[in-house]
């Protein structure tokens, strides 16, 4: 078995009274294309920097394809987008890649680079003069210049518009159909549900779900059941696999574990008007699990 692309093996970080990563361990197979998604302060951005070596851990490790992180970024088997990285001033963006391919061992040609990012129409303007949606384009090239084999991206679409993420999406398909590993932050869940072939929720540090998007779904979201309901409806809060009930307009959405259960319930009571059963969604699932994430000692 070759060395998994990322290894991180219980690693705390704490800023003084906040635990941002605490004791989290997360294995990353090469090839996998997986999004760390969490709420504000989650510490996504931490155990990003954390297993790109950017900072050391208070307690555990970290290491890429079996390597100190540092030395698996002087490899060259790394590129990185991460939220504080800035672009050199007064070079045109050409200038600047070819600077940043050269420190690499075995960069990508230009013009695949200029593909994958879709950046062929900034090569000759001054990265100093580019609006945001267009830095972030070029950071994103340099990230995926030298051709690195794992591509780890800290919210890599948070200033982009809807047509720049899609293409965005797009050149990273194009990473993923080359066999890279790649690990993406996001607050946008649909991305994280259509791009990644597996999901990671943090919650104060921690993993608080793991699996693919449907899994996800299944393991903490719960499906609404809905029928029409004439008088008293306060036994249906009684059915099997119901968690939480409300009343609308005479009609009773019932929140549930178990669906099938409950369907078979409510059929052989003979309640079954209007009936509807909605799945849960990727959102559904995120709020039920990141509003009772359990809270560090320090976090508390
Ligand atoms: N350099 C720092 N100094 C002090 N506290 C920090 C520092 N970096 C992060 N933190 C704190 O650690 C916690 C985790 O932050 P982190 O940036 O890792 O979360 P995140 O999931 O990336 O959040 P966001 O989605 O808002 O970017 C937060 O409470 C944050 O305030």
């Amino acid at each position: 078995m070759p060395d998994p692309a990322v290894s991180l093996t219980t690693a705390t970080k704490s800023f003084g009274p906040v635990r941002a990563v605490d004791g989290l361990t997360l294995t990353v197979p090469r090839g996998q294309t997986l999004a760390l998604l969490g709420p504000n302060g989650a510490g996504k951005s931490t155990a990003i920097a954390l297993l790109l070596g950017l900072i050391p851990p208070d307690a555990g490790r970290a290491a890429l394809f079996g390597l100190d992180p540092e030395r698996a970024v002087r490899r060259g088997r790394v590129g990185a987008m991460t939220q504080e990285g800035g672009l050199v001033q007064r070079v045109t963006v050409r200038e600047l890649l070819s600077f940043v391919s050269g420190t690499y061992p075995a960069p990508l040609p230009l013009d695949e680079v200029v593909a994958l990012a879709r950046i062929g129409d900034l090569l000759g303007r001054r990265v100093d003069r580019l609006s945001g949606g267009q830095g972030q384009r070029v950071r994103f090239a340099m990230a995926v210049c030298g051709d690195p084999d794992l591509v780890v991206l800290d919210e890599p679409t948070a200033a982009l518009d809807v047509e720049a993420r899609r293409e965005f999406w797009a050149g990273l398909r194009g990473l993923a159909d080359r066999g890279k590993t790649i690990l993406f932050s996001t607050h946008y869940l649909e991305e994280a549900d259509e791009q990644a072939d597996r999901i990671v929720v943090l919650g104060r540090g921690r993993v608080i779900a793991d699996g693919t998007s449907a899994e996800i779904k299944r393991a903490a979201a719960l499906t609404t059941v809905r029928v029409t309901i004439d008088g008293d409806a306060a036994w249906l809060a009684t059915l099997p696999g119901v968690r939480h009930m409300e009343i609308r307009a005479g009609r009773a959405n019932l929140r549930s574990g178990d669906s099938d259960a409950t369907v078979m319930a409510l059929a052989q009571a003979g309640a079954v008007r209007d009936l509807e059963v909605v799945p849960a969604d990727l959102e559904d699932a995120f709020v039920a699990l990141t509003s009772t994430a359990p809270a560090s000692k320090e976090n508390a």
